[in-house]
């Protein structure tokens, strides 16, 4: 393969993640990446440059991302756009500009605008964390996970095949939509879904008294639900002003939702409270589970412990010395687990089975879920 010029604008967990899975294709991809941080410094490209992920770190957009032959646009989808402008003067006429934003209608509007069609196919991984930045980015974050993609009108058949097997090289699975399609399922699993947790975790904390014991007993049904609601801040901010109508539309549904359930308890309406509980429970028992991320695919195994020094560092030198990596470690109070119980998270389903094995042999009780 010919040489390739990948250029990075904005640098976190999402272009991280990309940049790092382009570098174990052990194929020629020269990396360069531009950052911008209104409070710290490029500390993340920094550590990009010295983890080999990135070749450069650009502070002049103008020179360096001239000679690129895709860039990525990987910052808050507001941000995203601001730098078309900038881009459309300096980038040779080949060049695939492409974005990672969860919104689509927005950037191509712009794109349209600018007249740049022949140089974009929108782009949107449909994997993530609610964690951010680079120090949380992973090469198989995206693995496995659907990755979208929406071409102008003037996007050539070499184009797409090019940015189609890219895809396809970092592990993911490419699926072409329309943006205005894209915004509308996005809005309904991904942006009122993330509007809920965050206000219900809103609703927790307003209605907590001084001795926060909804927050203490809070257990893993409230968590599994709100765990997106850490999420950015920033990025939540700018996907809502800019998929308005869509997230509106399904918004109001939900409401109306809300609003029968109500009803039905005003009423004691068995028949609609089962219905929509059982209609849910088969709804979501098929919904696949090999189409996300690698971080959405973690392993979970509790383990029976004896809450005091040491205990953890036994069973982490264990694994390690058996070379199972471990994702995150610590123990877990709930009402589940009265007593205290470890929950360890592995990356591979082969690493959690083995753990599993050894530690029976060690005499630990295990959970599995
Ligand atoms: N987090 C997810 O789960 C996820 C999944 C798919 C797509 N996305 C999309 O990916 C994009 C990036 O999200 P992320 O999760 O990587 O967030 P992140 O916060 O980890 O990374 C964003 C990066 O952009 C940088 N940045 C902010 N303003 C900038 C500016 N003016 N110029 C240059 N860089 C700037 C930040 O410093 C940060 O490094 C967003 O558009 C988001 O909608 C996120
Ligand atoms: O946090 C996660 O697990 C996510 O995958 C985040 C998630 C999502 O809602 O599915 C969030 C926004 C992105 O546009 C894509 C993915």
């Amino acid at each position: 393969m010919e040489d390739v010029t990948v250029g990075f604008i904005g640098f976190g967990l999402i272009g991280g993640s990309i940049a790092r899975a382009l570098k174990t294709l052990k194929m020629n991809y020269t990396i360069i990446a531009y950052n911008y941080h209104k409070d710290r410094r490029n500390s993340s490209l920094e550590s990009a440059l010295s983890d080999h992920i990135i070749d450069r770190i650009d502070t002049n957009i103008s020179e360096a991302f001239k000679d690129c032959d895709i860039i990525f646009l990987c910052a808050p989808v507001l941000t995203n756009i601001k730098y078309l402008n900038e881009l459309k003067d300096i980038i040779k006429p080949t060049c695939i500009i492409t974005d990672v934003g969860s919104v689509k209608g927005n950037i191509h509007e712009a794109i349209a605008t600018l007249e740049m069609e022949a140089n974009f196919i929108g782009g949107h991984p449909m994997a993530g964390s609610e964690k951010t930045g680079y120090e949380n980015s992973h090469a198989r974050l995206l693995e496995n996970a659907y990755y979208i993609l929406t071409p102008t009108n003037q996007t050539t058949n070499d184009q797409l095949d090019f940015y189609y097997q890219l895809v396809k090289d970092i592990g993911a699975l490419p699926l072409i939509l329309d943006a205005k399609e894209h915004d509308d399922i996005t809005a309904c699993i991904s942006h009122v879904p993330h509007i809920i947790a965050s206000s219900l975790v809103n609703l927790v904390k307003d209605s907590d008294d001084e001795h926060e014991k909804m927050r203490l007993l809070a257990a893993g049904g409230f968590k599994d639900i709100t765990r997106i609601a850490s999420s950015s801040s920033v990025m939540w901010q700018n996907i809502c002003l800019t998929n308005k109508e869509s997230i509106e539309q399904f918004l109001s549904k939900y409401i109306e939702s809300l609003i029968q359930f109500k009803q039905a308890l005003e009423h004691s309406d068995e028949e609609y409270l089962y219905n929509a509980f059982e209609s849910a429970s088969e709804y979501r028992n098929n919904i696949p589970s090999n189409s996300s991320g690698m971080l959405q695919k973690s392993f979970e195994v509790f383990v029976d412990i004896i809450d005091e020094a040491g205990a953890i560092a036994t069973i982490a030198t264990i694994l390690a010395s058996n070379n199972i990596n471990i994702k995150n470690i610590g123990i877990l109070h709930n009402r589940e687990h009265e007593e205290g119980v470890l929950r360890i998270e592995f990356y591979e389903e082969s690493h959690s089975i083995k753990a599993i094995t050894l530690l029976k042999k060690y005499r630990y009780t295990i959970y599995e879920r």
